[in-house]
């Protein structure tokens, strides 16, 4: 373990450091000048007070390190330090990087990454000239959902029909969770751009979207409304058509994107896996063309029809993401209930606490019994 130091590695001159510094403000400014959101207080951090435990990955412009504050284990989200040979990437990813940060500071939602801190000047830090001057500190995610669909493959495999059973549950609620999110971002006029499962993590059993570098507030507080954004962002495979055919789009590009990462959840196979960039262009945005699903047994029916809808090629007729949410939150319930009146399991109220539907309501609308016990806790038969 070692302090957070950057004195021995590489940094600007400072009087390009300064330049960058002022026109990576000047950019943030007028993002957040426009900006409806309103900001939280945040920490502010000082690069001594932090211990680095060790790397945790790394993406096209950010790295991500393991490190310890006030006795607590966070993740630390920084620039990379080769961008220093490239200024004006450097200078893009570095907007990009203090957007995120004021989006994350006046949003919160359980399934979102929480930010705890950044550095002690804000976006002013660049003017330090290292690469990791400005950087975000949020909670450390246990594992990606990539990692996860892996888990599921060897469960499908090799489980048993309670274990398979048991991942039903936790499909349908990672499905659930991850509409409930991008449900609030709409909310707060967001749109996310980027959805992928290694966009999304595990943290304390619950999923976490992070990296919000692509998201984008929308000009007007009317999500419907289309508007003319840069085509072509995200991922192509979850891309939805009107994207990637730089034609106006709005937040239903996000359902279709949710729609892509369930296929993926439930089926555990990547959408358009063996499509080139040509075929998914002609494929997928002109012909409409969408993956196949494999055959699957009958619970899987009901989001498998859900899915279905939400990538329709028409964006006004996918369906919201509050409706989606509706149903799975129903879905799960049934499914739950379900497992355990199979394992003879007794069940505590608090596993419902974040859903807003009594436990009661959805027993009554299924073929399920639950017996209060003494201690408080249900059987479910
Ligand atoms: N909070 C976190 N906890 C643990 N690991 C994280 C966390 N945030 C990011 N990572 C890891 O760091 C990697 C890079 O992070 P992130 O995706 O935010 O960077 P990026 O440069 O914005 O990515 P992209 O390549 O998608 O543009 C992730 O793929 C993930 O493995």
């Amino acid at each position: 373990m070692s302090v957070v130091d950057t004195t021995h590695v590489q940094m600007w001159p400072r009087n390009i450091a300064h330049h960058v510094a002022e026109c990576i403000f000047r950019d943030v400014q007028d993002i957040v000048r426009r900006s409806r959101l309103n900001r939280n207080l945040t920490a502010l951090i000082e690069h001594r007070e932090l211990t680095h435990i060790r790397n945790l990955g790394q993406g096209a412009f950010s790295h991500v390190r393991l490190v310890y504050y006030q006795g607590r284990a966070f993740a630390m989200k920084h620039l990379r330090q080769d961008l220093l040979n490239r200024p004006s990437e450097f200078r893009q990813a570095a907007s990009e990087l203090a957007v995120e940060g004021h989006m994350l500071a006046s949003l919160s939602h359980p399934n979102l990454i929480k930010l705890h801190g950044w550095a002690a000047n804000g976006v002013a830090s660049f003017a330090k000239g290292y690469h990791d001057s400005f950087f975000l500190l949020l909670d450390p995610l246990e594992e990606t959902l990539e990692d996860r669909i892996e888990t599921w493959k060897q469960i499908r495999q090799f489980g048993t029909a309670v274990q398979r059973q048991e991942m039903y549950t936790q499909q349908l609620r990672a499905c659930e969770q991850i509409a409930s999110v991008l449900c609030y971002l709409h909310e707060n006029d967001i749109i996310y751009r980027d959805l992928k499962p290694s966009n999304l993590g595990f943290c304390r059993k619950e999923i976490k979207l992070y990296d919000l570098g692509l998201s984008r507030e929308l000009p007007y507080p009317d999500t419907r409304q289309s508007f003319q954004m840069s085509g072509r962002v995200g991922t192509q495979r979850y891309m939805a058509p009107e994207v990637a055919c730089h034609e106006a789009y709005n937040v239903s590009a996000d359902v279709y994107s949710w729609a892509m990462v369930c296929y993926e959840i439930l089926t555990l196979e990547r959408p358009y896996d063996r499509f080139s960039r040509e075929m998914h262009d002609t494929l997928v945005c002109k012909q409409g063309v969408r993956p196949d699903w494999p055959p699957m047994s009958p619970e899987y029916w009901y989001l498998q029809n859900i899915i279905t809808s939400a990538w329709n090629q028409t964006p006004c007729l996918r369906p919201c993401l509050a409706n989606i949410c509706h149903h799975l939150s129903q879905e799960h319930d049934r499914a739950y209930l379900q497992l355990r009146a199979e394992s003879k399991t007794i069940i505590s109220l608090d596993e419902f606490s974040y859903r807003k539907a009594p436990i009661r309501s959805v027993s009554e609308s299924t073929d399920i019994s639950l017996m209060s016990t003494e201690t408080g806790l249900y059987r479910v038969f």
